[in-house]
Order: structure tokens, then sequence, then C-alpha cells
């Protein structure tokens, strides 16, 4: 009988940069079930992706992501129209980790390297944003530029909230676009200084962003800011961190299947965490795509 074959996916500039001590509990851990063990580690861009597609190709039966939101999101795009999808598991390394947040997988990368034992998984869906996978977020806008801009040092000194306030200090006077948003067949169309499509439940580190979104519900939650206001006082931390989102008058919130977002203006966006293409984008969900390992429910 021939082995089960796993790799190891390692980032080793992510977090701490402490994926190599990581990789070898990995290994030992698969190694003790009965895996062949395959590690490869990231030298830049793209690299996850290859190692991933390779995995696909030559019928992995488990690729391991250890790394922050970027590796995963590179990672996972190594598994796009490929008939054999390994299943995943997730060391998270980075400062925000909305994947691992989403599916109660530890945030400590030793207890998450111990949750890979665990013979539990979950069936998640994946988005799709013009030719590249995503597994949480698509943020356009503004907002979302400046949001996104503050660097990984900052945010893990400011921690989510502190560095929402700092990215949002100047930017009282941020414009608005103008959006067309077309969604199953309807449409929405104003300025908007932020759209968001969500897959998950946690976003840009906010796990209560987007309370509804279930990993596995087919479904892209979408929230437009109406008004950059919503952003300026305190209850900006009350919305979020009691998930009303939603339910501020000045977001509209709707769900579908399919999105097309598209303005006259050049609007870039932000998937994953990571720079995204420019408008206009077609974002639509591919229901139950990826099954990933999550911890034994106690
Ligand atoms: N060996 C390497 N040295 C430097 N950069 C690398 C290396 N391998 C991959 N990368 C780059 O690292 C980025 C992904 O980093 P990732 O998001 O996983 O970690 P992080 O930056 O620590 O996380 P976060 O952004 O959440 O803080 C990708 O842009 C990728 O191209």
């Amino acid at each position: 009988m021939s082995m089960r074959q796993a790799m190891i996916i390692s980032n080793p500039s992510s977090g701490k940069e402490e994926a190599e001590q990581y990789v070898s509990q990995v290994r030992e851990i698969l190694e003790s079930q009965q895996y062949e063990v395959v590690v490869n580690e990231t030298a830049g861009e793209g690299d996850a992706t290859n190692y991933c597609q390779s995995a696909c190709k030559d019928g992995c039966d488990l690729v391991i992501s250890i790394g922050g939101d970027g590796t995963l999101h590179e990672t996972i795009n190594g598994m796009m129209d490929q008939d054999h999808r390994p299943r995943l598991g997730v060391v998270p390394l980075g400062t925000v980790n909305d994947f691992a947040r989403a599916l109660n997988i530890s945030l400590d990368p030793e207890e998450a390297i111990r949750q890979l034992r665990s013979s539990q998984t979950h069936i998640v869906d994946l988005g799709k944003i013009n030719d590249r996978l995503f597994a949480n977020v698509v943020a356009a806008g503004s907002l979302a530029e400046a949001l996104f801009s503050v660097s990984s040092e900052e945010k893990s000194k400011l921690g989510s909230f502190a560095y929402l306030k700092e990215g949002l200090k100047d930017l009282v006077n941020t414009p608005a676009n103008h959006l067309t948003i077309e969604y199953d067949g309807q449409i929405w169309e104003g300025e908007s200084p932020l759209f968001l499509a969500a897959l998950t439940n946690s976003v840009g580190g906010f796990e209560k962003l987007s309370p509804d979104a279930e990993v596995d519900d087919g479904l892209i939650h979408c929230f437009v800011v109406r008004n950059i206001s919503v952003f300026n006082s305190l209850t900006l931390g009350t919305s979020l961190f009691f998930g009303s989102l939603k339910d501020h008058k000045d977001v509209d919130y709707f769900t579908a299947k399919e999105v097309h977002v598209r303005s006259d203006e050049a609007i870039r966006t932000n998937v994953d965490g990571e720079e995204g293409p420019a408008l206009p984008i077609h974002i639509r969900v591919l229901p139950r795509h990826i099954e990933v390992i999550i911890p034994e429910e106690v």
C-alpha cells in the first residue's frame, strides 16, 4: 500500500520568522500519522501557489500552510481549476489570520499545530474574483485602500481596532466613489467609500464584522458603506464589536452568489489583505470547495 502524501508549504518570513521550528513540529505529527511529508519553503510571490498546484497534480492528500493570510491566499490559489484538491491544514503566523479565526483554529501556532491531529474537517466555500480565488474578503473603494495600507508592524503594534482608528484618522475627507454593483439580478448604484464582500464572519481581524456569514452558506455577504461618518465616532467600535455593521443606518447589506462591481473611476481592490485587481471585478462563490482540518469539538 502506498503511503499518504502530505506537503508542508511554509513562509519563513511570516510572523516572527519562527516558521522553521513549526515546520519540524508539523512534520512530526504528520509522520506519526503515516504521511510521507514534503516540505517546501517559499522564497517570494507565487511560490505557495506553484507548490500547492503541484500537490494537486501529484494527488497529494494534505497540504499544510504555515504563514499569514497572504501565504494562505497564495496556497489556495494553487487549487484553482484542479479536480483533485488536497485537504488543507492551517498554521496561522500572520497578524490578522481571518481564515483561522473563522474556523476556530487557534491563533497560537503551537496550539494550531496540536489541532492538526484532529479528525474533524469542514468543507468550506471559496470565492472567485476575476481569475483568482479568495478565502475571506474582497474590499474596494478609497477607504479600503487606506485601511489596508497599514503595515504589518503597525498592525501588530496597535491591534485591530487601534490600527483601524489610526488608518481612519486622516480620512475624514476620503472621497466616496461612484459604484455600480450588480448582484444576482439586482443593482445597487451610488456613492461609497467602501464595499466589502465577505465569505466568513471575520474581516480584518474583526470576528463579528459579518456575524451571519457561515463558512459554508454558499453566499457572499456584501456591505456597502454609504457614508464615511459610519467610521467617525466610537459607534464604529460598537458596530464592529457587536456585529451590527449591517444594521447601521449608513450601511446597505445584502447577500448574493455572484456580484459585479464597476466604476468609471480607477479603484483598486484588496483581496484577503493583499492588493487585488482594479475595478471592474466579477466575484462569485464556489460553494463547499475545499476541506479544511478544524479543531475537535470539546
Ligand atoms: N522567503 C520569503 N521572504 C520574504 N517574503 C516572502 C518569502 N516567501 C513569501 N514571501 C512573501 O510573503 C507574503 C505573504 O506573507 P504572509 O501574509 O503570509 O505573512 P505576514 O506578512 O507575516 O502576515 P500578515 O500580513 O498577516 O502580517 C507574500 O507576499 C509572499 O510573496
